[in-house]
């Protein structure tokens, strides 16, 4: 039988699991061997890969994180490490890869593919939504809908003081995150890499409101712009309200998979197996407009990432 190994790297994001479980039910019903790799890259490098049965994935749909563990390998940049972990996917016949991870992941497996030939297909997961290609990566749900609650919270505190709330929301370089949530929660101001903005505008727009009667203001601010503290000055300074700054951090990564996080971890999953079986080399699983495909990684990595254009549309007001 044909071995396949399937293993989670990079930042851990919610719908891993299922993915995982989908992964090995899928590859068992196709004749496959399944094999799980502990801890990503580290473990491929460390040989600690098992034989997989559908029982061995079985309760753990429900849970975040990924219960393979994940790494940043700095060893497997070196390709002594590289071969080291071929070696290990040699003695145990494997000769198929399912990454569930971000684009470094996938470009350790590109270069992987390039050393040894090791076909791979790669499953986009990460809250930051940064993947190009693809207008979906697992996680990115579960991820908006605890910035949601989180952001719920702090409007009902905000609302009991004549306050301001800055929120720093995670993402890396892309603004995803921030912008949907400043919309999912109302906010009135929005700070992120994709888009200008201008303090002098968001100033006079909300001196306005507070004469009106404004009593609170809520502020999204993605990671990468580096502004949430600056911002929280600012608001103290030229709206004369007390401002607390709210760094949700690794919150965002947690928690049981929406059910959206679920049935798009199976979708890709299925997808990854049929690409290998299909005798793909080296495909990353994506979703667009709707769709479900794949596209070559020289693609995804030669491509920018495209967020919808209709929600960077809608967030312009909150920017001036
Ligand atoms: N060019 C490369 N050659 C070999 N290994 C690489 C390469 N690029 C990345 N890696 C490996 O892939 C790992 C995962 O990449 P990275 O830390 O960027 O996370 P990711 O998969 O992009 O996920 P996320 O961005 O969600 O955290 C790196 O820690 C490193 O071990
Ligand atoms: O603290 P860690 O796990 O190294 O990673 C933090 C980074 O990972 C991400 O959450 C992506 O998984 C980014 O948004 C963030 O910048
Ligand atoms: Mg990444």
């Amino acid at each position: 039988m044909e071995g396949i190994a399937i293993m989670t790297s990079g930042g851990d994001a919610a719908g891993m699991n299922p993915a995982v479980k989908s992964a090995v039910d899928y590859s068992i019903s196709k004749g496959l061997k399944p094999y799980l790799i502990r801890d990503g890259l580290r473990g491929m490098i460390d040989g600690d890969i098992s034989a997989a049965t559908r029982e061995d994935v079985s309760g753990i749909l429900h849970r975040g994180g990924t219960v393979l563990r994940s790494s940043r390998s700095k060893r497997f940049f070196e390709y002594e490490y590289r071969k080291q972990a071929y070696d290990n996917l040699q003695k145990l016949g494997i000769n198929k890869l399912i990454v569930i991870g971000g684009d470094g992941s996938f470009a350790a497996l590109n270069q992987f593919y390039a050393d040894f030939g090791v076909p791979f297909a790669g499953i986009p997961a990460t809250i930051d939504n940064d993947i190009p290609g693809t207008d979906y990566c697992l996680g990115v749900d579960t991820a908006l809908n605890m910035i949601r609650d989180s952001v719920d919270s702090i409007r009902d505190t905000a609302t009991s003081f004549n306050r301001a709330f800055v929120i720093e929301t995670m993402g890396r370089d892309c603004g995803y995150l921030a912008m949907v949530s400043a919309l999912s929660s109302g906010a009135e101001i929005c700070i992120v890499p994709e888009l200008e903005y201008d303090l002098d505008a968001i100033g006079q727009r909300l001196r306005k409101d507070i004469e009106n009667g404004r009593s609170s203001i809520l502020a999204i601010v993605a990671e990468g712009t580096n502004m949430a503290e600056y911002l929280t000055r600012w608001i103290t300074v030229n709206l004369n309200m007390e401002t607390r700054l709210t760094v949700l951090g690794h919150v965002q990564r947690g928690g049981s998979p929406t059910v959206n996080d679920r049935i798009m971890a199976y979708k890709f999953s299925v997808a990854a197996v049929d690409s290998l079986l299909a005798g793909h080399t080296n495909k990353i699983m994506v979703f667009r407009e709707g769709q479900l495909g794949a596209l070559d990684i020289e693609t995804v990595n030669s491509s920018k990432v495209e967020l919808d254009p209709q929600i960077i549309d809608l967030c312009g007001h909150l920017t001036k």
